[in-house]
């Protein structure tokens, strides 16, 4: 399986070095100082247990790295149209594209730009980034990628054959009756802890700590579901109470990536994230009117910091 990966910081450095330390041919598609990072240097994964070095085929421009059999799109929201784009010369007929945006709709975007067939579903659950140009950092032990076809589905022998290609690499690709189902659960999670980590630039256990804000958390996983609900996404019953116990039992330190964003004046995926559950929800007449506030709170910081 030849792999092409855009975008190698947390989730496609993560995914690349491991595919490379399972001698699988991937090339990375990365820009600036990190390509050049990687290119001289190699791409180093620190985690826990240890670092791994790879050293890969990088470049910003895919058209002379022939066509993939996977293309995996690991950006960020803001920047998966341009990435979509720019997959072009990679994929052939049977090339299948796997985005890990968080938010619900990036599968949806691959299937216009490509087709419902090659678009596949995909759900990152770890913590990785980019700590300096050619290095990228996992923390923690959460590091699972559940994967599907744009239904979802985890039947078709493709994404049977990729998930055990993953899994041989040393990935964890669990098993999923519905990716979609999945996909909108960590969504509930993540509008609340994204929106209100970042709206409020504070840690979790200071959200747990201030009944104003859990109240809040609880209203925006119950937006969302509400959302996934009208779209006829089967969320199971006890999701929203399930989520607020998940998001109870996270380490107090917590904050989203978007936190993380808004501190380093990056741009922000709020318009997947909040303005998604909004945008969404006024199309299928449900009322979000949290996740709206959010969105509105921190659109001036949408396009990094403000006046620089
Ligand atoms: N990292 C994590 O722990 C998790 C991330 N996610 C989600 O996964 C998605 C990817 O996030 P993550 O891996 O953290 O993002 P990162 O910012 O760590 O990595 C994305 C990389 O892609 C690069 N990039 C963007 N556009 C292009 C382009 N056109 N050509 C080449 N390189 C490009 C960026 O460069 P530059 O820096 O120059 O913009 C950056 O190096 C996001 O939606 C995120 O929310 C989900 C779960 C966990
Ligand atoms: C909440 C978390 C860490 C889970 O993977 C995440 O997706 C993010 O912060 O981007």
């Amino acid at each position: 399986m030849r792999t092409a990966i855009i975008g190698a910081g947390g989730i496609g450095g993560y995914l690349g070095a491991n595919l490379l330390g399972a001698d699988r041919p991937v090339t990375l598609i990365a820009r600036g100082a990190h390509l050049r990072a990687i290119r001289e240097q190699g791409l180093r994964l620190s985690e826990p247990e240890g670092d791994t070095l790879v050293r890969p085929e990088v470049t910003d421009d895919p058209s002379g790295a022939g066509q993939a059999d996977l293309v995996i799109l690991a950006v960020k929201g803001q920047d998966l149209p341009r990435a979509i784009e720019l997959a072009r010369p990679l994929v052939g007929g049977g090339t299948r594209l796997l985005p890990f945006q968080n938010g619900v709709e990036a599968s949806d975007l691959v299937a216009e730009a490509y087709g419902r067939d090659a678009a596949l579903t995909g759900v990152a659950r770890i913590l990785a980034n980019i700590t300096a140009p050619g290095v990228v950092t996992r923390y923690g032990d959460i590091r699972s990628f559940t994967i599907g076809d744009a239904q979802g589905r985890q039947d078709d022998p493709l994404v049977a054959g990729l998930r055990a290609t993953l899994k041989a690499a040393g990935v964890l690709v669990p098993d999923c009756a519905d990716v979609r189902v999945d996909q909108w659960t960590k969504f509930l999670m993540f509008n609340a802890i994204s929106s209100l980590t970042a709206a409020a630039r504070c840690r979790l256990d200071e959200i747990q700590q201030t009944p104003e804000l859990w109240d809040m958390a609880a209203r925006l996983v119950a937006e969302t579901a509400a959302v996934a609900r009208a779209r006829g996404v089967a969320l199971p019953a006890e999701a929203e109470e399930k989520v607020i116990a998940a998001m109870a039992a996270m380490p107090p330190e917590a904050r989203a990536s978007t936190a993380h964003d808004l501190e380093q004046g990056k741009p922000l995926e709020i318009d997947w994230i909040c303005g998604a559950v909004a945008r969404l929800g006024e199309a299928a007449g449900v009322q979000t009117p949290l996740s709206r506030v959010c969105h509105a709170i921190l659109s001036p910081w949408k396009h990094g910091r403000p006046g620089g």
